[in-house]
């Protein structure tokens, strides 16, 4: 005013005073207007972004009209007709009402009166939620008190870290995702030429890690060793393979640094998942830890559905959270996850080259909706406007199979856009994601960034098929898988890319490879001991039933025979390593939770002899003074 005064602008009547002052006024205000304008449209653009790929709106409005608005437009999650899963009780009902109101893709899936505003605003909390993780709630352990648990003893003396910490640690981990150079690798050449050797192979490393000759420490480990300078309690095999194989195999690079032993893995079908699930087994039946299990003994989480907590046996959702490992087969939603597991769990997967998972799906999965029909793979790709079907509750089985489980439409969009958006929301959710196709350098990895031993990531391969019913693939038919799986392939470049930045952020060359040939190693001192011909067999040769593994669809899954003779102690360990997923888990489930397991098994029984009228019924279970427990 001053200004312009001096500059005898303003007029000396009170009206021209009062029209520059409104002037003034007025563009003040517009400038403001449009400054929140530009912001809230850039919200709303990534908001939209993550919308359109969780519920791919376009093809609900198609569903909604197909369906006459009556049906859900996705029976995707809705339990199948026969469907094995447990049914849900009247809590967990409630709580995937609640559960549908946070997570806008099972709302839209299910009810189509859900505004599209609402459904913003949640994928938005939804997808940042992981940012902001609920304050620490460790300390109770109500799911251990069952007094018949009687595994050896050799839980961890020392205090979790506190939440605070490891959040600390955990966005370390990621900055150090971020802050990586460009790719080391040739992508394309990892879908083709990898196929029948995919872990001949290791990546070439950055110029500053070939050259360097100094063996470095991994960096994850010398960030919580500066905080946590606590001596990780390393898990003996059995008494009498810990000698044989231990003969100066221990790298010195283990330090000290303190084994996470509260862990999530999402098991992502055909993706050596089963592998990793038994090392899980292993690492938490020697260690006395508890696993969420499914309710009722089932054999998954709630799957194809959206998991909800209710679904785990001894869940009371009453307190904090009681679980250490979680490891079955589930559609992820890190919402309800988090209700199960404690705040500072260690989250991590596995991807597979969507070319090798197919192949490996198609056989397994051959009686599902898509392959049934199918003459070959081949068949299904050149005709699936005719074989698939997206609203089939078992259609992710023949598309896009890790971005489904990982909780993303399977039949989204795959633009370049969208699929950073996915992987960035994986990154946010995730630790680790590991590949299959290097396995033995994801246990590298891993065994770092949980602070375990080679020995706690020891494994022979488990749900292996029968390699012939592979039939070598064509050119065009593996371009057909890649365009087909596109959101998977995306995907799986990405963390493949990824991983291998991780690998050379964290050590060196010399040090991978010195720890994959010591695993490696071991792998085959290992199969010596315990093995048969030190090699998988096909079902039909395998002798102890407790081994057999589940086999299903057209797959041809092998085993393995224990060497006859072997003492007591070495016997349970070598059986421990290659037990199939569904005894392994009944095992775990029994000692869990064993007078349910007993009345489950009674319940069965009866069941079975109910038609001869020949046994009396089990006792209601909420007689027993276990279920008074949850
Ligand atoms: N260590 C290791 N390295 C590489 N690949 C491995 C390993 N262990 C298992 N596998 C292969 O993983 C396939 C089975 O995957 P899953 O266990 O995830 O299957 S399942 O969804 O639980 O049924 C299955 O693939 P296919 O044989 O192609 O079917 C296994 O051979």
């Amino acid at each position: 005013m001053y200004v312009l005064k001096k500059a005898q602008l303003v007029p000396k009547t009170q009206l021209g005073r009062f029209w520059i002052l409104i002037t003034f006024i007025s563009i003040l205000c517009i400038s403001l207007q449009m400054l929140g304008n530009l912001q809230q449209s850039c919200k709303q653009e990534i908001k939209h972004l993550i919308l359109q790929q969780n519920i791919n709106l376009p093809q609900t409005s198609q569903v909604q009209k197909n369906c006459n608005s009556t049906l859900s437009p996705h029976s995707l999650n809705r339990v199948p007709i026969g469907h094995t899963e447990a049914i849900p009780t009247q809590v967990s009902l409630q709580r995937m009402k609640q559960n549908k109101a946070l997570n806008p893709t099972l709302q839209m899936q299910n009810d189509l009166n859900y505004s599209e505003e609402n459904a913003l605003v949640d994928l938005w909390w939804l997808s940042y939620s992981s940012k902001h993780p609920k304050p620490s709630l460790w300390g109770s352990k109500k799911v251990a008190k069952d007094k018949d648990w009687t595994l050896p003893q050799i839980k961890s003396s020392k205090p979790p870290p506190k939440a605070a910490q490891m959040n600390k640690k955990r966005d370390l981990g990621k900055k150090m995702e971020m802050v990586v150079s460009s790719a080391s690798r040739s992508f394309d050449s990892v879908g083709g030429s990898q196929q029948n050797h995919p872990q001949s192979t290791i990546p070439k490393y950055g110029r500053a890690q070939s050259q360097g000759k100094i063996m470095k420490d991994s960096l994850f480990r010398q960030k919580i060793s500066l905080k946590d300078p606590i001596t990780r309690s390393r898990t003996p095999l059995s008494p009498s393979l810990t000698p044989r194989l231990r003969d100066g195999l221990f790298s010195s690079h283990e330090a000290a640094c303190t084994s996470k032993t509260h862990i999530f893995f999402l098991k992502v079908h055909k993706s050596a998942s089963s592998t990793i699930m038994n090392i899980l087994f292993r690492f938490g039946e020697q260690r006395n830890l508890t696993f969420a299990l499914p309710i009722n003994q089932n054999s998954q989480l709630f799957y194809p559905s959206y998991f909800v907590a209710e679904v785990v046996e001894g869940f009371t959702g009453e307190t904090s959270p009681s679980f250490d490992i979680m490891c079955h087969h589930l559609r992820f939603l890190q919402t309800e996850v988090q209700r199960v597991m404690p705040n500072d769990t260690f989250y991590f997967s596995i991807m597979r080259n969507p070319i090798h998972l197919m192949e490996s799906s198609f056989s397994y999965y051959k009686g599902s909706s898509s392959f049934f029909n199918a003459k070959s793979l081949d068949d299904f790709l050149n005709n699936t406007s005719k074989f698939y079907d997206p609203l089939k509750t078992d259609s992710q089985y023949s598309r896009n199979l890790m971005a489904f489980d990982f909780g993303f439409n399977h039949n989204g969009k795959a633009s370049a856009q969208h699929t950073r958006l996915l992987a960035r929301v994986i990154e946010s959710q995730f630790d680790l994601v590991l590949i299959a196709e290097y396995f033995d350098e994801s246990m590298v990895l891993l065994k770092d960034a949980l602070c375990w031993s080679l020995d706690d990531v020891m494994s022979f391969p488990i749900n292996q098929q029968d390699a012939s019913y592979r039939s070598s693939l064509s050119p065009s038919t593996i371009q057909k898988i890649k365009s087909w799986n596109k959101l998977d392939w995306e995907l799986y470049l990405h963390f493949n890319r990824t991983f291998w930045e991780r690998i050379n952020q964290s050590m060196s060359r010399e040090y991978l490879q010195q720890e994959v040939a010591a695993l490696r190693k071991r792998r085959k001192q290992l199969a010596k001991i315990c093995l048969q011909k030190e090699q998988s067999v096909h079902s039909w040769n395998i002798e102890d039933k407790l081994l057999k593994p589940f086999q299903y669809g057209r797959a041809k899954i092998l085993g393995y025979n224990l060497r006859h003779g072997l003492d007591e102690a070495t016997k349970q360990a070598c059986q421990s390593f290659v037990m199939p997923e569904l005894q392994y888990s009944k095992r775990l489930y029994e000692r869990q939770f064993p007078q349910k397991a007993l009345w489950l098994s009674q319940a069965k029984k009866y069941s079975k002899a109910h038609s001869k009228k020949k046994e009396r019924p089990p006792k209601s279970y909420s007689q027993t003074s276990e279920a008074s427990f949850f």
